[in-house]
Protein backbone atom coordinates (compact mmCIF):
# COMPACT_ATOMS: atom_id res chain seq x y z
CA UNK A 1 0.00 0.00 0.00
CA UNK A 2 0.96 3.33 -0.60
CA UNK A 3 2.51 4.60 2.38
CA UNK A 4 1.42 8.41 2.21
CA UNK A 5 3.93 10.08 0.20
CA UNK A 6 3.60 10.56 -3.78
CA UNK A 7 4.92 7.36 -6.12
CA UNK A 8 3.21 7.89 -9.19
CA UNK A 9 -0.63 6.99 -10.69
CA UNK A 10 -3.24 9.73 -9.77
CA UNK A 11 -4.49 11.91 -13.03
CA UNK A 12 -2.55 14.92 -12.44
CA UNK A 13 0.03 15.82 -15.10
CA UNK A 14 2.71 15.78 -13.41
CA UNK A 15 2.59 19.85 -12.28
CA UNK A 16 3.14 20.88 -8.99
CA UNK A 17 5.07 24.34 -7.72
CA UNK A 18 7.23 25.84 -10.27
CA UNK A 19 10.25 27.28 -9.13
CA UNK A 20 8.76 30.57 -9.34
CA UNK A 21 6.21 28.58 -6.54
CA UNK A 22 3.25 28.82 -8.83
CA UNK A 23 1.04 26.08 -8.83
CA UNK A 24 0.28 24.37 -12.47
CA UNK A 25 -0.97 20.71 -14.02
CA UNK A 26 -4.41 19.70 -13.60
CA UNK A 27 -6.26 18.21 -10.55
CA UNK A 28 -9.03 15.97 -11.41
CA UNK A 29 -11.29 15.79 -8.62
CA UNK A 30 -14.12 13.50 -7.78
CA UNK A 31 -17.57 15.32 -6.36
CA UNK A 32 -19.84 12.87 -4.84
CA UNK A 33 -22.87 15.53 -4.62
CA UNK A 34 -26.41 14.61 -5.87
CA UNK A 35 -28.10 16.31 -8.86
CA UNK A 36 -29.40 19.70 -6.77
CA UNK A 37 -26.16 19.97 -5.93
CA UNK A 38 -23.44 19.57 -8.13
CA UNK A 39 -24.39 22.68 -10.77
CA UNK A 40 -23.30 24.94 -7.44
CA UNK A 41 -20.31 22.39 -7.10
CA UNK A 42 -18.90 22.19 -10.32
CA UNK A 43 -19.46 25.77 -10.63
CA UNK A 44 -17.06 26.43 -7.16
CA UNK A 45 -14.21 23.79 -8.65
CA UNK A 46 -13.87 25.75 -11.68
CA UNK A 47 -13.70 29.28 -9.89
CA UNK A 48 -10.41 27.83 -8.73
CA UNK A 49 -9.15 28.35 -12.12
CA UNK A 50 -9.40 32.05 -11.52
CA UNK A 51 -7.11 31.91 -8.62
CA UNK A 52 -4.59 29.87 -9.79
CA UNK A 53 -4.51 30.11 -13.93
CA UNK A 54 -1.93 27.63 -14.74
CA UNK A 55 -4.11 24.62 -12.90
CA UNK A 56 -6.87 23.12 -15.08
CA UNK A 57 -9.61 21.91 -12.95
CA UNK A 58 -10.92 17.87 -13.96
CA UNK A 59 -14.41 18.42 -12.46
CA UNK A 60 -15.67 14.77 -12.44
CA UNK A 61 -19.31 13.88 -10.38
CA UNK A 62 -19.56 10.60 -9.11
CA UNK A 63 -22.76 9.24 -8.03
CA UNK A 64 -22.23 8.81 -4.16
CA UNK A 65 -23.18 4.96 -3.99
CA UNK A 66 -20.54 3.45 -6.45
CA UNK A 67 -17.57 6.52 -5.62
CA UNK A 68 -15.80 4.24 -2.10
CA UNK A 69 -15.82 1.45 -4.27
CA UNK A 70 -14.50 3.11 -7.71
CA UNK A 71 -11.35 4.86 -6.22
CA UNK A 72 -10.78 1.75 -3.92
CA UNK A 73 -10.14 0.13 -7.66
CA UNK A 74 -8.24 2.88 -9.11
CA UNK A 75 -6.17 3.57 -6.00
CA UNK A 76 -6.08 -0.12 -5.77
CA UNK A 77 -4.25 -0.90 -9.00
CA UNK A 78 -2.08 1.70 -9.25
CA UNK A 79 -3.60 4.38 -9.31
CA UNK A 80 -4.00 5.68 -12.98
CA UNK A 81 -7.61 6.66 -12.96
CA UNK A 82 -7.80 7.89 -9.40
CA UNK A 83 -8.60 11.56 -8.87
CA UNK A 84 -5.92 14.20 -6.96
CA UNK A 85 -8.84 14.95 -4.84
CA UNK A 86 -11.75 13.11 -3.56
CA UNK A 87 -14.78 14.37 -1.75
CA UNK A 88 -14.67 11.50 0.63
CA UNK A 89 -18.38 10.65 3.29
CA UNK A 90 -16.70 11.03 6.85
CA UNK A 91 -16.65 6.85 7.46
CA UNK A 92 -14.70 6.57 4.16
CA UNK A 93 -11.64 8.87 5.47
CA UNK A 94 -10.58 6.69 8.17
CA UNK A 95 -10.97 3.67 6.14
CA UNK A 96 -9.12 5.31 3.38
CA UNK A 97 -6.39 6.47 5.26
CA UNK A 98 -6.14 3.11 7.32
CA UNK A 99 -5.08 1.59 3.87
CA UNK A 100 -3.18 4.23 3.35
CA UNK A 101 -4.46 5.69 0.17
CA UNK A 102 -4.82 9.59 1.65
CA UNK A 103 -1.91 11.85 1.42
CA UNK A 104 -1.29 13.19 4.97
CA UNK A 105 -2.40 16.79 5.20
CA UNK A 106 -0.58 17.86 8.49
CA UNK A 107 1.57 20.88 7.67
CA UNK A 108 0.23 21.56 3.93
CA UNK A 109 -1.46 24.33 2.50
CA UNK A 110 -4.83 22.51 2.50
CA UNK A 111 -5.13 22.85 6.44
CA UNK A 112 -4.78 26.43 6.24
CA UNK A 113 -6.96 28.50 9.35
CA UNK A 114 -7.10 24.67 10.95
CA UNK A 115 -8.89 26.40 13.97
CA UNK A 116 -11.36 27.76 12.38
CA UNK A 117 -12.86 24.40 11.90
CA UNK A 118 -15.89 23.08 14.28
CA UNK A 119 -14.30 20.94 16.84
CA UNK A 120 -16.98 17.96 15.60
CA UNK A 121 -15.86 18.37 11.83
CA UNK A 122 -12.29 18.49 12.12
CA UNK A 123 -12.86 15.16 14.62
CA UNK A 124 -14.12 13.20 11.09
CA UNK A 125 -10.94 14.14 9.29
CA UNK A 126 -8.38 12.12 12.03
CA UNK A 127 -6.39 8.63 11.30
CA UNK A 128 -3.74 7.60 14.15
CA UNK A 129 -3.43 11.24 15.31
CA UNK A 130 -2.92 12.86 11.89
CA UNK A 131 -4.98 14.60 9.23
CA UNK A 132 -6.29 13.62 6.44
CA UNK A 133 -9.24 15.24 5.48
CA UNK A 134 -10.53 18.76 5.51
CA UNK A 135 -14.09 19.42 6.71
CA UNK A 136 -16.41 20.37 3.34
CA UNK A 137 -19.83 20.33 5.15
CA UNK A 138 -21.59 18.56 7.82
CA UNK A 139 -24.83 17.25 8.82
CA UNK A 140 -27.52 15.63 10.06
CA UNK A 141 -30.87 14.54 10.19
CA UNK A 142 -33.84 16.10 11.03
CA UNK A 143 -37.79 15.93 10.17
CA UNK A 144 -38.59 17.73 7.47
CA UNK A 145 -42.86 18.34 7.39
CA UNK A 146 -45.19 20.35 5.02
CA UNK A 147 -46.58 22.74 6.97
CA UNK A 148 -49.67 23.04 5.34
CA UNK A 149 -50.52 19.57 5.40
CA UNK A 150 -49.94 19.45 9.15
CA UNK A 151 -52.27 22.35 9.85
CA UNK A 152 -54.91 20.83 7.81
CA UNK A 153 -54.96 18.10 10.16
CA UNK A 154 -54.79 19.88 12.73
CA UNK A 155 -51.47 18.28 14.66
CA UNK A 156 -48.55 19.91 15.31
CA UNK A 157 -44.73 18.67 14.36
CA UNK A 158 -44.55 15.37 16.20
CA UNK A 159 -41.95 15.36 18.83
CA UNK A 160 -42.13 11.51 19.52
CA UNK A 161 -42.49 8.38 17.13
CA UNK A 162 -45.50 7.72 19.16
CA UNK A 163 -46.77 11.37 18.59
CA UNK A 164 -45.96 10.77 14.85
CA UNK A 165 -48.56 7.91 14.63
CA UNK A 166 -50.96 10.14 16.04
CA UNK A 167 -50.19 12.44 14.21
CA UNK A 168 -50.36 10.56 10.96
CA UNK A 169 -53.66 8.82 11.79
CA UNK A 170 -55.17 12.66 11.69
CA UNK A 171 -53.09 13.02 8.35
CA UNK A 172 -54.77 9.51 6.92
CA UNK A 173 -58.14 10.94 8.15
CA UNK A 174 -57.93 14.61 6.90
CA UNK A 175 -56.05 14.33 4.14
CA UNK A 176 -55.83 11.09 2.53
CA UNK A 177 -52.54 11.16 2.57
CA UNK A 178 -49.92 9.18 4.57
CA UNK A 179 -48.15 10.26 7.35
CA UNK A 180 -43.90 9.95 7.07
CA UNK A 181 -42.02 8.10 4.02
CA UNK A 182 -39.20 6.34 6.10
CA UNK A 183 -36.02 5.58 3.75
CA UNK A 184 -35.51 1.59 3.93
CA UNK A 185 -32.88 1.28 1.90
CA UNK A 186 -30.43 3.31 3.65
CA UNK A 187 -28.78 1.74 7.09
CA UNK A 188 -28.33 5.48 8.31
CA UNK A 189 -32.20 5.89 9.09
CA UNK A 190 -31.85 3.08 11.61
CA UNK A 191 -29.75 5.38 13.70
CA UNK A 192 -32.44 8.21 14.96
CA UNK A 193 -34.77 4.71 16.47
CA UNK A 194 -31.49 3.25 17.74
CA UNK A 195 -30.41 6.78 19.53
CA UNK A 196 -34.39 7.19 20.45
CA UNK A 197 -34.03 3.75 22.52
CA UNK A 198 -30.78 5.06 24.30
CA UNK A 199 -28.72 2.65 22.31
CA UNK A 200 -25.59 2.88 19.96
CA UNK A 201 -23.70 0.59 16.88
CA UNK A 202 -20.61 -0.20 19.45
CA UNK A 203 -19.72 1.16 22.78
CA UNK A 204 -15.94 2.12 21.55
CA UNK A 205 -15.15 3.17 25.32
CA UNK A 206 -15.92 -0.52 26.69
CA UNK A 207 -14.67 -2.07 23.31
CA UNK A 208 -18.15 -3.97 23.18
CA UNK A 209 -20.86 -4.41 20.56
CA UNK A 210 -23.83 -2.56 21.71
CA UNK A 211 -26.24 -2.81 18.78
CA UNK A 212 -28.18 -5.98 19.71
CA UNK A 213 -28.76 -5.29 23.46
CA UNK A 214 -32.23 -4.12 24.26
CA UNK A 215 -32.63 -0.89 22.40
CA UNK A 216 -30.91 -1.73 19.16
CA UNK A 217 -34.31 -4.16 19.15
CA UNK A 218 -36.46 -1.38 20.32
CA UNK A 219 -35.41 0.92 17.47
CA UNK A 220 -35.67 -2.20 15.01
CA UNK A 221 -39.23 -2.32 16.44
CA UNK A 222 -40.18 1.12 16.91
CA UNK A 223 -39.79 1.79 13.09
CA UNK A 224 -41.18 -1.43 12.25
CA UNK A 225 -44.39 -0.81 14.08
CA UNK A 226 -44.15 2.79 11.72
CA UNK A 227 -44.51 1.02 8.92
CA UNK A 228 -47.25 -1.59 10.24
CA UNK A 229 -49.83 0.68 11.54
CA UNK A 230 -49.65 2.43 8.26
CA UNK A 231 -48.20 5.97 9.43
CA UNK A 232 -44.79 5.36 7.59
CA UNK A 233 -43.98 3.97 4.11
CA UNK A 234 -41.18 2.66 2.95
CA UNK A 235 -39.50 1.07 -0.08
CA UNK A 236 -36.54 -1.64 -0.40
CA UNK A 237 -34.64 0.29 -3.22
CA UNK A 238 -34.90 3.54 -4.96
CA UNK A 239 -35.71 5.28 -1.22
CA UNK A 240 -33.96 8.27 -2.15
CA UNK A 241 -36.10 8.86 -5.28
CA UNK A 242 -39.18 7.79 -3.85
CA UNK A 243 -39.03 9.51 -0.85
CA UNK A 244 -38.20 12.89 -2.54
CA UNK A 245 -40.98 12.23 -5.09
CA UNK A 246 -43.46 12.00 -2.08
CA UNK A 247 -42.43 14.88 -0.32
CA UNK A 248 -41.78 17.38 -3.49
CA UNK A 249 -45.45 16.09 -4.32
CA UNK A 250 -47.51 16.35 -1.57
CA UNK A 251 -48.14 12.55 -1.06
CA UNK A 252 -46.67 12.73 2.24
CA UNK A 253 -46.46 14.91 4.99
CA UNK A 254 -43.28 14.70 6.60
CA UNK A 255 -39.54 12.67 5.63
CA UNK A 256 -36.64 11.97 7.78
CA UNK A 257 -33.79 14.26 5.70
CA UNK A 258 -30.26 16.49 5.94
CA UNK A 259 -29.20 19.64 4.67
CA UNK A 260 -28.26 17.97 1.51
CA UNK A 261 -32.19 17.35 0.81
CA UNK A 262 -33.20 21.13 1.33
CA UNK A 263 -32.29 22.53 -2.14
CA UNK A 264 -34.25 19.29 -3.95
CA UNK A 265 -37.15 19.68 -1.73
CA UNK A 266 -38.06 22.83 -2.17
CA UNK A 267 -37.94 22.42 -6.09
CA UNK A 268 -41.37 20.38 -5.53
CA UNK A 269 -44.44 22.19 -6.39
CA UNK A 270 -45.85 21.31 -2.52
CA UNK A 271 -43.19 23.94 -1.70
CA UNK A 272 -44.02 26.80 -3.98
CA UNK A 273 -44.05 28.54 -1.28
CA UNK A 274 -40.69 27.54 0.31
CA UNK A 275 -41.84 28.65 4.24
CA UNK A 276 -44.18 25.60 3.59
CA UNK A 277 -41.02 23.30 4.57
CA UNK A 278 -40.61 23.34 8.00
CA UNK A 279 -37.62 21.64 10.16
CA UNK A 280 -37.91 20.22 13.36
CA UNK A 281 -35.42 17.45 15.44
CA UNK A 282 -36.10 13.86 14.56
CA UNK A 283 -39.01 12.41 17.11
CA UNK A 284 -37.75 10.85 20.19
CA UNK A 285 -38.36 7.82 20.96
CA UNK A 286 -38.64 6.07 24.53
CA UNK A 287 -35.07 6.04 25.79
CA UNK A 288 -34.12 9.39 24.73
CA UNK A 289 -33.68 11.17 21.17
CA UNK A 290 -30.75 11.27 18.72
CA UNK A 291 -29.44 12.34 15.17
CA UNK A 292 -26.29 10.78 13.65
CA UNK A 293 -23.85 13.17 12.39
CA UNK A 294 -22.94 12.52 8.87
CA UNK A 295 -20.50 15.04 6.24
CA UNK A 296 -17.90 15.11 3.75
CA UNK A 297 -14.29 15.68 3.67
CA UNK A 298 -11.84 16.86 0.88
CA UNK A 299 -9.14 14.52 0.54
CA UNK A 300 -6.00 14.09 -1.52
CA UNK A 301 -4.61 10.70 -3.16
CA UNK A 302 -1.52 9.92 -1.57
CA UNK A 303 -0.60 8.94 -5.17
CA UNK A 304 -0.94 12.07 -6.84
CA UNK A 305 1.66 13.38 -9.41
CA UNK A 306 0.14 17.21 -8.12
CA UNK A 307 0.21 17.13 -4.53
CA UNK A 308 1.01 20.78 -4.55
CA UNK A 309 -2.14 21.70 -6.68
CA UNK A 310 -4.67 19.28 -5.02
CA UNK A 311 -3.18 20.68 -1.30
CA UNK A 312 -4.24 23.97 -2.76
CA UNK A 313 -7.23 22.87 -4.37
CA UNK A 314 -8.96 21.28 -0.58
CA UNK A 315 -8.01 24.39 0.63
CA UNK A 316 -9.85 26.58 -1.44
CA UNK A 317 -12.98 24.24 -1.55
CA UNK A 318 -13.32 24.54 2.15
CA UNK A 319 -12.56 28.20 2.48
CA UNK A 320 -14.58 30.46 4.08
CA UNK A 321 -15.89 32.20 0.69
CA UNK A 322 -16.72 28.90 -1.28
CA UNK A 323 -18.69 28.03 2.32
CA UNK A 324 -20.72 30.62 2.35
CA UNK A 325 -21.53 30.53 -1.23
CA UNK A 326 -22.44 27.00 -1.38
CA UNK A 327 -24.59 28.05 1.70
CA UNK A 328 -25.85 30.51 0.29
CA UNK A 329 -26.88 28.23 -2.83
CA UNK A 330 -27.83 24.99 -0.96
CA UNK A 331 -28.21 25.93 2.59
CA UNK A 332 -25.78 23.35 3.47
CA UNK A 333 -23.58 23.66 6.61
CA UNK A 334 -20.25 25.09 7.08
CA UNK A 335 -17.53 23.41 8.98
CA UNK A 336 -16.02 26.65 9.35
CA UNK A 337 -17.16 28.68 12.99
CA UNK A 338 -16.18 32.17 11.04
CA UNK A 339 -18.72 31.18 8.48
CA UNK A 340 -21.69 31.05 10.67
CA UNK A 341 -20.92 34.95 11.69
CA UNK A 342 -21.69 35.78 7.66
CA UNK A 343 -25.29 37.45 7.66
CA UNK A 344 -27.02 35.83 5.18
CA UNK A 345 -25.40 32.34 6.40
CA UNK A 346 -26.85 33.09 10.31
CA UNK A 347 -30.08 34.69 8.40
CA UNK A 348 -30.89 31.09 6.77
CA UNK A 349 -33.59 29.17 8.56
CA UNK A 350 -32.43 25.69 7.43
CA UNK A 351 -29.58 26.61 8.26
CA UNK A 352 -30.27 27.88 11.98
CA UNK A 353 -32.53 24.76 12.57
CA UNK A 354 -29.67 22.16 11.15
CA UNK A 355 -26.42 24.30 13.39
CA UNK A 356 -28.28 23.33 16.40
CA UNK A 357 -29.51 19.68 15.62
CA UNK A 358 -25.42 19.17 14.09
CA UNK A 359 -24.23 20.64 17.98
CA UNK A 360 -26.61 18.05 19.49
CA UNK A 361 -25.70 15.14 16.57
CA UNK A 362 -24.51 12.03 18.34
CA UNK A 363 -20.78 11.36 17.04
CA UNK A 364 -20.52 7.75 15.33
CA UNK A 365 -17.09 5.78 16.24
CA UNK A 366 -14.14 7.46 14.06
CA UNK A 367 -12.42 3.87 13.31
CA UNK A 368 -11.82 2.57 9.70
CA UNK A 369 -14.29 -0.20 10.59
CA UNK A 370 -16.78 2.59 10.95
CA UNK A 371 -17.37 2.19 7.26
CA UNK A 372 -18.59 -0.98 7.15
CA UNK A 373 -20.67 -1.14 9.67
CA UNK A 374 -23.94 -0.08 8.03
CA UNK A 375 -23.64 -3.22 5.78
CA UNK A 376 -24.76 -5.11 8.00
CA UNK A 377 -27.89 -2.79 9.15
CA UNK A 378 -28.54 -2.51 5.66
CA UNK A 379 -28.90 -6.30 4.91
CA UNK A 380 -31.53 -5.95 7.88
CA UNK A 381 -33.24 -2.92 7.68
CA UNK A 382 -35.48 -3.18 4.70
CA UNK A 383 -36.98 -6.88 6.07
CA UNK A 384 -37.58 -5.33 9.02
CA UNK A 385 -39.62 -2.79 7.93
CA UNK A 386 -41.27 -5.48 5.54
CA UNK A 387 -41.96 -7.64 8.57
CA UNK A 388 -40.41 -10.33 6.88
CA UNK A 389 -37.50 -10.34 9.94
CA UNK A 390 -37.81 -9.75 13.77
CA UNK A 391 -36.13 -7.16 15.15
CA UNK A 392 -34.67 -9.36 17.48
CA UNK A 393 -32.91 -11.57 14.90
CA UNK A 394 -32.22 -8.24 12.89
CA UNK A 395 -30.55 -7.14 15.81
CA UNK A 396 -28.80 -10.43 16.85
CA UNK A 397 -27.64 -10.75 12.79
CA UNK A 398 -25.95 -7.15 13.07
CA UNK A 399 -24.48 -7.74 16.30
CA UNK A 400 -22.48 -11.28 14.96
CA UNK A 401 -21.63 -9.33 12.09
CA UNK A 402 -19.77 -7.05 13.98
CA UNK A 403 -18.17 -9.51 16.30
CA UNK A 404 -16.92 -11.29 13.28
CA UNK A 405 -15.58 -7.74 11.94
CA UNK A 406 -13.82 -6.49 14.98
CA UNK A 407 -12.58 -9.58 16.44
CA UNK A 408 -9.51 -8.89 15.65
CA UNK A 409 -9.74 -5.69 17.43
CA UNK A 410 -12.36 -6.53 19.77
C1 LIG B 1 -23.49 1.33 2.91
C2 LIG B 1 -22.60 2.54 3.07
O1 LIG B 1 -22.42 2.74 4.47
C3 LIG B 1 -21.57 3.84 4.81
O2 LIG B 1 -22.15 5.04 4.34
C4 LIG B 1 -22.92 5.70 5.36
C5 LIG B 1 -22.15 6.90 5.86
O3 LIG B 1 -20.97 6.47 6.53
C6 LIG B 1 -23.05 7.67 6.80
O4 LIG B 1 -22.40 8.81 7.33
C7 LIG B 1 -24.30 8.10 6.09
O5 LIG B 1 -23.97 8.94 4.98
C8 LIG B 1 -24.85 10.08 4.87
C9 LIG B 1 -23.96 11.31 4.67
O6 LIG B 1 -23.20 11.53 5.87
C10 LIG B 1 -24.85 12.51 4.40
O7 LIG B 1 -24.03 13.65 4.11
C11 LIG B 1 -25.72 12.24 3.19
O8 LIG B 1 -24.87 12.04 2.05
C12 LIG B 1 -25.40 12.61 0.86
C13 LIG B 1 -24.54 13.83 0.54
O9 LIG B 1 -24.70 14.80 1.58
C14 LIG B 1 -24.98 14.40 -0.79
O10 LIG B 1 -24.13 15.49 -1.13
C15 LIG B 1 -24.87 13.30 -1.86
O11 LIG B 1 -23.54 12.90 -1.98
O12 LIG B 1 -25.66 12.17 -1.50
C16 LIG B 1 -25.30 11.58 -0.27
C17 LIG B 1 -26.23 10.40 -0.01
O13 LIG B 1 -27.53 10.81 0.02
O14 LIG B 1 -26.50 11.06 3.38
C18 LIG B 1 -25.74 9.87 3.64
C19 LIG B 1 -26.74 8.74 3.89
O15 LIG B 1 -27.33 8.43 2.67
O16 LIG B 1 -24.99 6.96 5.59
C20 LIG B 1 -24.23 6.13 4.72
C21 LIG B 1 -25.05 4.89 4.45
O17 LIG B 1 -25.77 5.13 3.28
C22 LIG B 1 -20.22 3.68 4.19
O18 LIG B 1 -19.51 4.88 4.47
C23 LIG B 1 -20.29 3.43 2.72
O19 LIG B 1 -20.70 4.60 2.05
C24 LIG B 1 -21.25 2.29 2.42
N1 LIG B 1 -21.44 2.15 1.00
C25 LIG B 1 -20.35 1.49 0.31
C26 LIG B 1 -20.39 0.02 0.67
C27 LIG B 1 -19.31 -0.71 -0.10
C28 LIG B 1 -19.40 -2.19 0.18
O20 LIG B 1 -18.96 -2.38 1.48
C29 LIG B 1 -19.45 -0.51 -1.58
O21 LIG B 1 -18.40 -1.17 -2.24
C30 LIG B 1 -19.36 0.97 -1.88
O22 LIG B 1 -19.47 1.17 -3.27
C31 LIG B 1 -20.47 1.71 -1.17
O23 LIG B 1 -20.31 3.13 -1.39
Amino acid sequence: ALTGTACGGGDGDGGGKGSDGKISGTVTYWDTSNEAEKGTYEQLARGFQKKYPDVKVNYVNVPFGEALAKFKNAAGSGGSGAPDVLRAEVAWTQDLANIGYLAKLDGTTALADRSDYLPKAAAGTKFKGATYGVPQVIDTLGLFYNKKMLKEAGVAPPTSWAGLKAAAKKIKQKTGKTGLYLRGDDAYWYLPFLYGEGGDLLDTGAKKVTVDDAPGVKAFAAARDLVASGAAETDATDGWDTMQHAIKNGDVAMTLNGPWAIEDTLAGKAFKDPSNLGVVPVPAGSGGQGAPQGGHNLTVYAGSKNLDASYAFARYMSSAEVQAKTTEKLSLLPTRTSVYRNAAVAANPNVKFFKAAVDKAVERPWIPEGNSLFQAVLVQFPNVLAGRTSPKEAATSVGDAYRKLLKGDW
